[in-house]
C-alpha cells in the first residue's frame, strides 16, 4: 500500500533507516512494525491524528523510549546499543515548552552549549549565528518571559541546533501557534533545512503543515504508517480531483455517476464527493446528465484533493483536529524511559 522511495541520492549512509519498529506498553500496541528510511537532507513528516504513535516513534528514535522489538539507526548508530552516538547527532524540540523564562534568549542557549561542553568562542559565535537565523538577535537580551509563543518555539529550535546536529526532531512544532506565526515558523524549518542541510523529521496533525514543509509524509493511523509518499503523489494516489455535488437526493446521483471513469464515490451529509481525473473536462457532461435525469442538485465544487482527502481515502476516518497531547514531557523523561 506505501511507497517508500525517498527522494534524495542513493550512497550516503541514510539519515534514519527504520526495521519494523514496534513499541508496546503492556497490552497496548502504540506503534506496530513501522518500517522506513529517511535520507540526509530531508524534511519527512509523520502526519496522524493524536494517539496515532508519532511521539512514540520519534522518542524510540531519540532514545528515550527503549523499542518493544524491531531495529532503527540515525546517522549510522543503533539506537539501542549505540545510544550515546544517536544522542550526539541529534536535536530534538519537544511539544511541550522547556525554556527557562526568568533567563534572557542568550542565557537559554548559553545554559545549553555549556552543558554540551561547547567551548567559549565556538559557543558564542553559534549562538549569534542561530538567533540571527531564527530572527531573534535583536531580542537574545530579553527575558524569554516577555517572548510570544512563535518566538519561543523558534529559540528551541535554535537551542535543538547549537551542538550542529546532522537530525533534528520536531514534535508538532506549531502546536498551538496561530496561522501567523506558524508561517513564519514554516519559513524558519525550511530556511535552515536549505542553508544548513539537516534532515528533520517532525510529527504533525496539521495536514497544512505536512504539505507545505515535507518532502515525504507518512500517514500513521493506530500505530501503522498507512501511507507514504511525497505529498504530491498521495494525493494523485487516490484518483483525481475532488467533485462535490450537494443535492437532496444524493442516492440519485450517486446511481448515475458511479461509472468505470470515477475512481471514487462516496456520500457525507447529503453531499455525494466523486473522485476521478481531470475533473474540470468532466463539469460540464456530469451537469448535463444530472439536469438530463431530473435531479436537483444545490452546490457543486471541483478541488484539488488535500492530504486530509488521502487520510480518509486511507482509513475510512477524518484526522481530529483536536489540541495536542500533553504527554510529551511525561514520556521524554529520561529516568522513565525503560
Ligand atoms: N507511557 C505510556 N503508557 C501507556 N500508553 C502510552 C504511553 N505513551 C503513549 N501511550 C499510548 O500510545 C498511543 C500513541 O501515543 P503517541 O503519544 O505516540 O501518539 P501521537 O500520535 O504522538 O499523538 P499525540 O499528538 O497526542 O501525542 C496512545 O494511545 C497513547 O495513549
Amino acid at each position: 500500500m506505501h511507497t517508500d522511495t525517498p527522494r534524495y541520492g542513493a550512497g550516503a549512509v541514510p539519515a534514519i533507516r527504520v526495521n519494523n519498529l514496534t513499541k508496546s506498553f503492556d497490552d497496548f500496541v502504540a506503534v506496530d512494525g513501522i518500517s522506513f528510511t529517511i535520507e540526509s537532507g530531508e524534511i519527512f513528516g509523520l502526519l496522524g491524528p493524536n494517539g496515532a504513535g508519532k511521539t512514540t516513534t520519534i522518542s524510540m528514535l531519540s532514545t528515550m523510549l527503549t523499542p518493544t522489538s524491531g531495529t532503527a539507526t540515525v546517522n549510522g548508530h543503533d539506537i539501542v546499543t549505540d545510544e550515546d552516538g544517536v544522542r550526539k547527532s541529534i536535536g530534538i524540540v519537544f511539544q511541550d515548552q522547556s525554556l527557562d523564562e526568568e533567563l534572557t534568549a542568550y542565557e537559554n542557549m548559553d545554559f545549553h552549549g555549556r552543558l554540551y561542553r561547547i567551548p567559549g568562542e565556538v559557543r558564542r559565535k553559534r549562538i549569534d549565528e542561530l538567533l540571527t537565523l531564527v530572527g531573534l538577535e535583536d531580542r537574545k537580551d530579553d527575558l524569554v518571559k516577555t517572548y510570544s509563543g512563535g518566538m519561543r518555539r523558534r529559540l528551541e529550535i535554535a537551542r535543538g541546533l547549537l551542538h550542529e546536529p546532522k537530525v533534528l526532531f520536531l514534535d508538532e512544532p506549531t502546536l498551538g501557534l496561530d496561522p501567523q506565526t506558524r508561517n513564519h515558523l514554516w519559513e524558519y524549518i525550511e530556511q535552515l533545512n536549505n542553508e544548513k542541510g539537516i534532515t528533520i523529521i517532525l510529527t504533525t496533525h496539521y495536514m497544512e503543515e505536512a504539505d507545505r514543509l515535507c518532502d515525504r509524509v507518512a500517514i500513521i493511523d493506530h500505530g501503522t504508517i498507512v501511507a507514504l509518499d511525497t505529498a504530491e503523489n498521495l494525493k494523485s494516489s487516490i484518483g483525481g480531483d475532488v467533485v462535490t455535488i450537494a443535492s437532496p437526493n444524493p442516492d440519485a446521483v450517486i446511481n448515475l455517476l458511479a461509472a468505470p471513469w470515477v475512481s471514487g464515490i462516496e456520500e457525507h451529509d447529503g453531499s455525494v464527493t466523486v473522485r476521478l481525473q481531470d475533473a474540470d473536462r468532466h463539469i460540464p457532461g456530469i451537469v448535463t446528465a444530472i439536469h438530463q435525469n431530473g435531479i436537483d442538485i444545490t452546490s457543486l465544487s471541483v478541488r484539488k484533493p488535500t492530504l486530509e482527502d488521502v487520510f480518509l481515502h486511507y482509513t475510512g476516518r477524518t484526522i481530529r483536529e483536536e489540541t495536542g497531547s500533553r504527554k510529551a514531557m511525561q514520556m521524554f523523561r529520561w529516568a522513565g524511559r525503560r
